[in-house]
């Protein structure tokens, strides 16, 4: 398969080291469309056929084209990859928020698949969800989703709306819990240690307790209840958090991100 990346930052370029490394797609196989200088320049390491700043007829050679730039780009994009699309190409895009139908008419072009994946895409341990155009056949669909699968898993989503909840939970996922883990650092820092013990105390607990959920056969209730001693100091600082209001701070954050998702697809 022959593949054009549009956008080769993070994300791009997290989608073309997975294909590679699962031997889906050869480097010469791959056209790089890169506006950035800076970012230009790194490409030539990774040794595409092709590395280009400018969308032109030659895309058209490619049997997917991949939109990793952001949603705001989007239009300018749209303008000249709309007069060199041809019918039988497939679109797969990653951008937040930007309607498979917005997509469609932008580029006049029907067969679109929308997908929303996460930075874990870079160690082949993402999530992705994504939905499709009818007009997308079933063997172009399987054939993006072995690639996708190349990046961790997938869901498919009938129901093209939920992509923006996708966005908000697990696009945006790894950000809360980066977040997470910062202020626990932070707080170890607080309490006296330096940084480097803090982060591997905490580093630990995060992995750990990860496994937990995955392997004990505990709710996350019983797992907190389990950890919280009656009267104890992880009862105090639950307490405190619940004051707070943490966990409502954090499901209106994840809703603040869904609201911005659907915005996106308004320009
Ligand atoms: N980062 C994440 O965690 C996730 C991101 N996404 C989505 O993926 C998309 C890309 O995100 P991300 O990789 O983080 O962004 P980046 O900024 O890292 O990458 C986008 C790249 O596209 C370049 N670009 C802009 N306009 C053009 C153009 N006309 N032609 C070619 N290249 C262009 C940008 O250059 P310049 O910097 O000069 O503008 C930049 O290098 C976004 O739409 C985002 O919503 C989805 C899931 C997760
Ligand atoms: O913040 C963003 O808009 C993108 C989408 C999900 C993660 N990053």
């Amino acid at each position: 398969m022959k593949i054009a990346i549009i956008g080769c930052g993070n994300m791009g370029m997290a989608f073309a080291r997975a294909f590679l490394k699962f031997d889906l797609v050869k480097k010469e196989d791959f056209l790089l469309v890169e506006k950035s200088e800076d970012r230009t320049e790194k490409l030539s390491s990774f040794q595409p056929g092709v590395i280009t700043g400018v969308i032109s007829p030659q895309i058209s050679e490619y049997d997917l084209i991949i939109l990793s730039v952001k949603p705001q780009d989007f239009l300018s994009v749209s303008e000249s990859l709309r007069e060199v699309i041809t019918e039988k190409q497939v679109v797969l895009s990653i951008m937040a928020g930007i309607t498979i139908q917005i997509i469609q008419n932008a580029l006049n072009h029907k067969a679109v698949i929308r997908a929303m994946p996460n930075t874990p895409a870079m160690l082949g341990m993402g999530i992705t969800a994504y939905s499709a155009s009818p007009e997308v056949e079933m063997n172009q669909l399987r054939k993006v989703e072995n690639l996708i699968n190349a990046t961790g898993r997938s869901v498919f989503l009938e129901d093209e709306e939920q992509l923006n909840a996708v966005t908000a939970l697990s696009g945006s996922g790894p950000a809360y819990f980066f977040y997470v883990v910062k202020a626990m650092i932070e707080a170890g820092k607080k309490m006296g240690f330096e940084e480097s013990v803090a982060a591997l105390l905490v580093k630990q607990t995060m992995l750990g307790s990860f496994h937990l959920i995955n392997t004990a056969d505990k709710s996350l209730d019983e797992l907190i209840k389990a950890v919280a001693s009656k009267g104890g100091t992880t009862e105090a600082a639950l307490r405190q958090f619940e004051a707070g209001g943490l966990d409502e701070t954090l499901m209106d954050g994840i809703i603040a991100a869904q609201v911005r998702s659907r915005e996106l697809s308004e320009g």
